[in-house]
Protein backbone atom coordinates (compact mmCIF):
# COMPACT_ATOMS: atom_id res chain seq x y z
CA UNK A 1 0.00 0.00 0.00
CA UNK A 2 1.44 3.75 -1.56
CA UNK A 3 2.15 5.35 2.04
CA UNK A 4 -0.07 8.48 1.61
CA UNK A 5 2.69 11.01 2.86
CA UNK A 6 5.09 10.13 0.37
CA UNK A 7 2.88 11.46 -2.27
CA UNK A 8 1.82 15.30 -3.22
CA UNK A 9 -1.70 16.89 -4.28
CA UNK A 10 -2.23 17.43 -7.56
CA UNK A 11 -3.88 20.58 -8.91
CA UNK A 12 -7.68 20.18 -8.76
CA UNK A 13 -8.44 20.73 -12.75
CA UNK A 14 -12.57 20.08 -12.30
CA UNK A 15 -11.95 19.16 -15.83
CA UNK A 16 -10.31 15.75 -15.29
CA UNK A 17 -11.52 15.07 -11.45
CA UNK A 18 -14.00 13.38 -10.48
CA UNK A 19 -15.44 12.58 -6.47
CA UNK A 20 -14.15 9.72 -5.63
CA UNK A 21 -16.58 6.51 -4.38
CA UNK A 22 -18.14 6.13 -1.14
CA UNK A 23 -16.16 2.57 -1.71
CA UNK A 24 -13.12 4.58 -2.42
CA UNK A 25 -13.56 6.17 0.41
CA UNK A 26 -13.63 3.55 2.84
CA UNK A 27 -11.28 1.90 1.70
CA UNK A 28 -9.10 4.68 2.09
CA UNK A 29 -10.10 5.93 5.50
CA UNK A 30 -7.79 2.92 7.13
CA UNK A 31 -4.77 5.27 6.14
CA UNK A 32 -5.64 8.36 7.87
CA UNK A 33 -6.48 7.47 11.27
CA UNK A 34 -8.66 9.59 13.59
CA UNK A 35 -10.36 10.86 10.62
CA UNK A 36 -14.11 10.48 9.76
CA UNK A 37 -16.25 10.25 6.81
CA UNK A 38 -19.02 12.57 7.10
CA UNK A 39 -21.69 13.55 3.65
CA UNK A 40 -22.75 17.07 4.07
CA UNK A 41 -25.24 18.24 1.51
CA UNK A 42 -24.90 15.07 -0.67
CA UNK A 43 -20.98 15.45 -0.44
CA UNK A 44 -18.82 13.15 1.46
CA UNK A 45 -16.11 15.23 3.67
CA UNK A 46 -12.78 14.03 6.11
CA UNK A 47 -13.39 15.44 9.36
CA UNK A 48 -11.33 15.10 12.49
CA UNK A 49 -11.81 17.24 15.51
CA UNK A 50 -9.19 17.78 18.56
CA UNK A 51 -9.13 19.74 21.83
CA UNK A 52 -5.91 22.15 22.31
CA UNK A 53 -5.18 23.58 25.85
CA UNK A 54 -5.73 27.33 24.64
CA UNK A 55 -7.30 29.53 22.12
CA UNK A 56 -3.69 30.36 20.80
CA UNK A 57 -2.37 27.10 20.45
CA UNK A 58 -5.33 26.69 18.19
CA UNK A 59 -3.97 29.41 16.37
CA UNK A 60 -0.64 27.91 16.16
CA UNK A 61 -2.15 24.84 15.10
CA UNK A 62 -3.74 26.54 12.59
CA UNK A 63 -0.43 27.89 11.18
CA UNK A 64 1.01 24.21 11.32
CA UNK A 65 -1.47 23.19 9.21
CA UNK A 66 -1.67 26.30 6.33
CA UNK A 67 1.91 25.42 6.15
CA UNK A 68 1.40 22.05 4.81
CA UNK A 69 -2.00 23.14 2.96
CA UNK A 70 0.31 26.03 1.63
CA UNK A 71 3.02 23.56 0.24
CA UNK A 72 0.44 21.14 -1.23
CA UNK A 73 -1.59 23.67 -2.89
CA UNK A 74 -4.43 22.24 -1.28
CA UNK A 75 -6.88 23.70 1.91
CA UNK A 76 -8.73 22.37 4.93
CA UNK A 77 -11.86 24.06 6.13
CA UNK A 78 -10.55 25.42 9.81
CA UNK A 79 -13.02 26.07 12.55
CA UNK A 80 -11.58 26.94 16.12
CA UNK A 81 -15.28 26.57 17.67
CA UNK A 82 -15.92 27.51 21.40
CA UNK A 83 -12.27 28.45 21.60
CA UNK A 84 -10.29 25.16 22.28
CA UNK A 85 -12.21 22.70 19.58
CA UNK A 86 -10.42 22.45 16.31
CA UNK A 87 -12.15 21.11 13.55
CA UNK A 88 -10.96 20.37 10.04
CA UNK A 89 -13.19 19.67 7.55
CA UNK A 90 -11.29 18.42 3.99
CA UNK A 91 -12.63 18.09 0.21
CA UNK A 92 -12.12 19.30 -2.69
CA UNK A 93 -14.44 22.01 -3.36
CA UNK A 94 -12.98 22.12 -7.36
CA UNK A 95 -15.10 18.33 -7.64
CA UNK A 96 -17.94 18.87 -5.12
CA UNK A 97 -16.37 15.52 -2.83
CA UNK A 98 -13.06 13.80 -1.80
CA UNK A 99 -10.11 13.15 -4.31
CA UNK A 100 -7.19 11.27 -3.13
CA UNK A 101 -5.80 14.81 -2.67
CA UNK A 102 -7.78 15.33 0.41
CA UNK A 103 -6.37 11.95 1.96
CA UNK A 104 -2.97 13.11 1.53
CA UNK A 105 -3.21 15.98 3.29
CA UNK A 106 -5.40 14.42 5.97
CA UNK A 107 -1.97 11.87 6.70
CA UNK A 108 0.71 15.05 6.54
CA UNK A 109 -1.32 16.85 9.01
CA UNK A 110 -1.68 13.45 11.04
CA UNK A 111 2.24 13.88 10.58
CA UNK A 112 2.39 16.82 12.94
CA UNK A 113 3.81 17.05 16.37
CA UNK A 114 0.70 18.38 18.02
CA UNK A 115 1.78 17.21 21.01
CA UNK A 116 2.32 20.83 22.75
CA UNK A 117 -1.13 21.92 21.63
CA UNK A 118 -3.58 19.22 22.71
CA UNK A 119 -5.38 19.15 25.89
CA UNK A 120 -5.10 15.86 27.31
CA UNK A 121 -9.12 15.29 27.80
CA UNK A 122 -11.05 14.02 24.96
CA UNK A 123 -10.74 14.64 20.74
CA UNK A 124 -7.01 12.55 20.41
C1 LIG B 1 -5.71 25.95 -8.68
C2 LIG B 1 -5.78 25.28 -7.38
O1 LIG B 1 -5.41 23.91 -7.50
C3 LIG B 1 -7.17 25.34 -6.77
O2 LIG B 1 -7.64 26.65 -6.65
C4 LIG B 1 -7.23 24.63 -5.45
C5 LIG B 1 -6.68 25.35 -4.23
N1 LIG B 1 -6.96 24.59 -3.03
C6 LIG B 1 -8.03 23.79 -2.98
N2 LIG B 1 -8.34 23.14 -1.86
C7 LIG B 1 -9.39 22.35 -1.78
N3 LIG B 1 -9.65 21.71 -0.63
N4 LIG B 1 -10.22 22.18 -2.83
C8 LIG B 1 -10.01 22.77 -4.01
O3 LIG B 1 -10.78 22.57 -4.95
C9 LIG B 1 -8.86 23.61 -4.12
N5 LIG B 1 -8.54 24.19 -5.25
Amino acid sequence: MDDLTTKKCVSCNARDMRPMTVEAAHSLIPQVQGWNLVTEDGMMKLQRTWKVKTFMKGMEFFKLVADVAEAEGHHPDLHLVAWNNVKIEIWTHAVGGLTENDFILAAKINRLDLHQLLSRKVGE
